[in-house]
């Protein structure tokens, strides 16, 4: 896939340098570098365990420990923070992350149209509701008819959609998605995944974790594989870019 030609111009929404983090006494990610521009989709791969989930959690703040330099937007979210999941983490959203974790991080009770509304908790978001309502169910059409019912009564495709809708409402300018396909049918999960390529993301940027490589192939700018908590294949993505753009 070819970069736009104003790549290089891009400012980084996350730069990531010489992060390690883990739980407990077990490290999990090992000092790793990653740059993320604006502007781009890049889908993040590897076997179950190798640390996807890990990372995005480090880049949250809910790891049990963490160490390395982590830019939002040019700002230090790493460094800084002592020790305590969470502890950073709702300054670390302020500053532009929206994670979208692995599974249905959902409300039973709670209606489609309020899971959306919830995720424009900020002012900003929370003023543009309406705007961004409709955008999330241009890119999930079938929630348009399902506003009004409650998220326990809906299939785990329609529930998937609502937990991303959800974090699509935010303005955030980072959204990481955890394994959008996990537990759907193919079929299924083809469709929520091809969605997400159809976000216009603007100066935001998006990181989706996959197991299932051939789900991103051909639709994300870049692919980087991960293996044992570090990243594989940055080099060969990189060299790709740079080619593209001379
Ligand atoms: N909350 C946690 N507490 C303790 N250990 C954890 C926790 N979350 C993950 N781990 C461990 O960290 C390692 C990496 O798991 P992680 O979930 O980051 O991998 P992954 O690549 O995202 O795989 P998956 O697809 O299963 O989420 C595993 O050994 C896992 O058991």
């Amino acid at each position: 896939m070819s970069m736009p030609e104003t790549a290089t111009a891009r400012p980084a929404v996350l730069d990531v340098k010489g992060l390690s983090a883990g739980w407990g006494p077990m490290r999990v990610i090992h000092d790793l570098d990653l740059t993320v521009f604006a502007g781009e989709r890049i889908g993040l791969v590897g076997l179950n365990g190798h640390g996807k989930s890990t990372l995005f959690q480090a880049i949250a703040g809910l790891t049990g420990w963490q160490r390395g330099s982590i830019k939002l937007n040019g700002y230090e979210v790493g460094r800084t923070r002592s020790q305590g999941p969470g502890r950073y983490t709702h300054l670390i959203v302020r500053r532009g992350l929206a994670l979208i974790p692995q599974g249905d991080e959902i409300f039973h009770g709670l209606t489609v149209e309020e899971h959306l509304d919830s995720g424009a908790f900020t002012k900003s978001a929370w003023a543009e509701r309406g705007i961004r309502k409709k955008r999330i169910l241009q890119i999930f059409p079938p929630l348009e008819k399902l506003m009004k019912i409650p998220v326990g009564r809906l299939s785990g495709g329609e529930r998937r959609m609502v937990s991303i809708g959800r974090g699509l409402m935010s303005d955030a300018e980072l959204f990481l998605v955890d394994e959008p396909s996990l537990g759907l049918a193919p079929k299924i999960g083809r469709s929520v995944v091809d969605a997400l390529m159809a976000v216009e993301l603007g100066g935001s940027a998006m990181v989706i974790a996959e197991q299932n490589v051939a789900l991103l192939e051909g639709s994300v700018d870049r692919i980087i594989g991960m293996h044992a908590g570090k990243l594989k294949g940055e080099a060969s993505a990189s060299k790709s870019m740079s080619t593209e753009r001379s």
